[in-house]
């Protein structure tokens, strides 16, 4: 007889009467059908695999144990690589993030490195000749490489880095060194004990003369005995420059000297994608927790209500299940980018360069930090079982807020951003992502709250921020201070600037993607809706931004908060069916909260059996030092 299939009650209501296609979106976040069909394949392909499954829970081994169990089932992975159903590339896009890949590696993966920055460093700076020597050996696992930019002493600014790379033209060879304490190499992953090579970013010097930050190719450990190789800590010999401008002992200059922090950018768009992922797992495992969870009294004398429906939990979830939608489409958009302007810029074409860093600095930015605030939230939705390891939520939460650090602090990335902009503005040039600073908002400043206007409001406040921060850099020139100065004195007014101009693109991004996009009636009214509780939310989070530039008034505020609390109302009854959509399985999910059949209690039970200390009784602590501490009348 077949076993029936438990579902939390109250979970099984939910998902009945459920009034679009959840296929429907699951295939518009994959990319189309084809793609859920290829992704499903291969999630039964790896997480079927017995070998793949942790014997005991990540967090109850040490160190060196994680990293070995980490490490063994990383090989094997890339073992299942060959046979995998749905080709090597999409196997390994889904192996190296915050979706299928983390259920196998819950702490991260040892060679993540290697594809996401080594290859890809050597694939877009490398030469004909580079490629052709190493890539078939990184694709083929023969070396293992990772991306050695950030020392102890400089992470963002680049022009500081002090590892040197003295080119000898007497034998024809780069002397990379470290200096100083501070120039030693730090934070690159795989570096400490698993990659044998490195791309290290290196200040190049030549005839004396300093040409700037260079990639350059490093072996790191012997390839038999994987020892570090001689003098590897401080003195590192015998390199070769990535993407060579030395042309028979003449240093040649690129013909833009930002292309070597080409590689960045690409990562940059990848995290965005990444962090959004992560954001869809929070969201759904908050989500279900919060209606299988009953707490407290709504009603008086009524049985206790599912948190999800106290006003104030859906104003803690749905503005992130929203935003899951809304990074998504950013990035998408983003990510067409990106390959617009690499395929422009393989033909010697730059143009598009600006507008690709100003845009993946910003949504860099704007994801990240977006998205680790509302995981937090999404944890403290579901109390003290939120805080629990086994939740999942420290494990992403941490991942998340990772990503505000790496790849370019955020705060640094904003400045970025608004070096972009202002140059723009007052250039009145720009591309793609700034094409409303030429055509901004003309005609009367009045204020209509449809959807299209709210969406003007977000370009008024875009351009009118920059126009701010612009005044306060002249009000500072006209005060005799050097641009420097005045940059640094009105940097407040320049990061909120470069984030109102992030929250425009995803704003536009969602509404334009439900315009353009194929959908039934049923989805796109509920997409809509999501949208518009979203860009309202931000609006209402970020007022002073529009008070500032526009003519909103208290009214309008009073207005909009109500339409607000209306779209929670209208969205609550959806909310599982819009979770269940991302079609992520309890494997990725990795949490009891947040598993498809609501089965919550049983597993945070099962979870905490696990425990090595729930093993016994009595812990053998308690006969060295509790017992005797009892005995010694203090
Ligand atoms: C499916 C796979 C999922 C994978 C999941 C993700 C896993 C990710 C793992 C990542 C691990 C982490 C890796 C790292 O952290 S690697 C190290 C990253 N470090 C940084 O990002 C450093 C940040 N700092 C910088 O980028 C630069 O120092 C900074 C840009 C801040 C300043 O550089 P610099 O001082 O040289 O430049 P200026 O500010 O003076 O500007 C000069 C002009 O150059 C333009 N510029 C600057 N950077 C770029 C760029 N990257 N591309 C293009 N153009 C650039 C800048 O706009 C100026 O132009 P104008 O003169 O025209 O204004
Ligand atoms: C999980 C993780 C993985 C990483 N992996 C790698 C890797 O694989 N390879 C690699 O090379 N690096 C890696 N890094 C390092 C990472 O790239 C750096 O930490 C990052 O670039 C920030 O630089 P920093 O640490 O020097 O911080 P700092 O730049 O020293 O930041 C400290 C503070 O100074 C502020 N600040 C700095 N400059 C300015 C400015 N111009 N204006 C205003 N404020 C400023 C920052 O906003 C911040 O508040 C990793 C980091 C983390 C956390």
């Amino acid at each position: 007889m077949s076993k029936e299939i438990y579902e939390n009650p109250d979970l099984k209501k939910e998902r009945q009467n459920c009034p679009f296609n959840k296929e429907e979106i699951t295939h518009l976040l994959d990319g189309g059908k084809e793609k859920t069909i290829e992704r499903k394949q291969l999630e039964n392909y790896i997480l079927s695999d017995e070998q793949l499954k942790d014997a005991v829970p990540m967090e109850y081994l040490s160190h060196a144990d994680k990293y070995a169990e980490e490490l063994r089932k990383a090989c094997l992975l890339m073992h299942k690589l060959a046979d995998s159903p749905a080709g090597q590339v999409p196997t390994l896009r889904a192996l190296m993030g915050a979706g299928l890949g983390s259920a196998v590696l819950k702490e991260g993966n040892p060679l993540a490195l290697h594809y996401v920055m080594f290859i890809p460093a050597l694939m877009g700076q490398g030469t004909i000749d580079q490629q052709a020597k190493w890539l078939e050996k990184a694709y083929n696992l023969n070396m293992i490489g990772t991306y050695a930019q950030t020392e102890l002493g400089h992470g963002t600014f680049l022009r500081g880095l002090e590892t040197r790379a003295t080119y000898d033209p007497k034998t024809q060879e780069f002397i990379l060194e470290s200096p100083s304490l501070t120039a030693y190499k730090w934070w690159p992953g795989s570096l400490g004990k698993t990659a044998n090579y490195a791309v290290v970013m290196a200040q190049l010097y030549t005839k004396g003369k300093c040409e700037g930050t260079h990639p350059f190719m490093v072996q790191l450990r012997d390839e038999e005995t994987h020892e570090p190789l001689p003098g590897i800590v401080n003195m590192w010999l015998n390199p070769v420059c990535i993407s060579s401008y030395i042309h028979y002992g003449t240093y040649v200059k690129p013909t833009n000297s930002k292309l070597s922090y080409a590689t960045m950018v690409f990562v940059r768009v990848v995290v965005c994608q990444d962090v959004t992922t992560n954001l869809r797992k929070a969201v759904t495992i908050a989500t279900r927790y919060s209606c299988v969870r009953r707490q407290s009294e709504l009603k008086p004398g009524d049985r206790e209500p599912q948190v999800m429906d106290y006003q104030a939990q859906q104003n803690k979830l749905l503005p992130p299940l929203a935003a899951t939608f809304a990074f998504q489409l950013a990035a998408d958009h983003l990510w067409n980018l990106y390959h617009t302007a690499n395929n422009n810029i393989e033909q010697g074409d730059l143009e598009l360069l600006p507008d690709l860093h100003g845009l993946s600095c910003a949504l860099k930015a704007l994801c990240s930090s977006e998205a680790a605030n509302f995981v937090e939230v999404c944890r403290q939705s579901c109390g003290g079982h939120g805080y629990m390891s086994c939740s999942n939520f420290p494990r992403i939460y941490g991942q998340v807020t990772a990503a505000e650090t790496y790849e370019g602090e955020n705060t640094v990335l904003w400045l970025q951003v608004a070096r972009y902009l202002v140059k723009t503005r007052k250039e009145q040039s720009g591309g793609l992502s700034v094409k409303y600073l030429i055509g901004e908002e003309k005609g009367p400043k009045t204020v209509d709250t449809t959807l299209e206007g709210i969406v003007k409001l977000y370009r008024r406040a875009a351009v009118g921020l920059v126009d701010v921060a612009i005044a306060e850099l002249d009000k500072s020139g006209r005060k005799g201070e050097a641009p420097h100065d005045a940059w640094n004195h009105a940097a407040v007014y320049l990061i909120k600037a470069a984030q109102a101009h992030a929250r425009l693109f995803v704003v536009e991004s969602f509404v334009d993607s439900l315009k353009e996009g194929k959908l039934s009636a049923p989805v796109r009214t509920v997409l809509s809706q999501l949208c518009e509780l979203f860009i309202i939310y931000w609006l209402l989070e970020r007022s002073g931004d529009f008070f500032l530039c526009s003519n909103l008034t208290k009214q309008d505020l009073l207005l909009l908060n109500s339409k607000y609390v209306e779209l929670l109302a209208a969205i609550r009854p959806q909310a599982v069916n819009l979770v269940d959509s991302f079609d992520l399985r309890d494997e990725v999910l990795n949490s009891p909260l947040g598993c498809w059949d609501g089965n919550v209690y049983q597993r945070l039970f099962d979870e905490a059996a696990k425990s090595p200390l729930n093993q016994s009784n009595v812990h053998e602590s308690f006969h060295k030092y509790l017992k005797p501490l009892l005995k010694s009348n203090l």
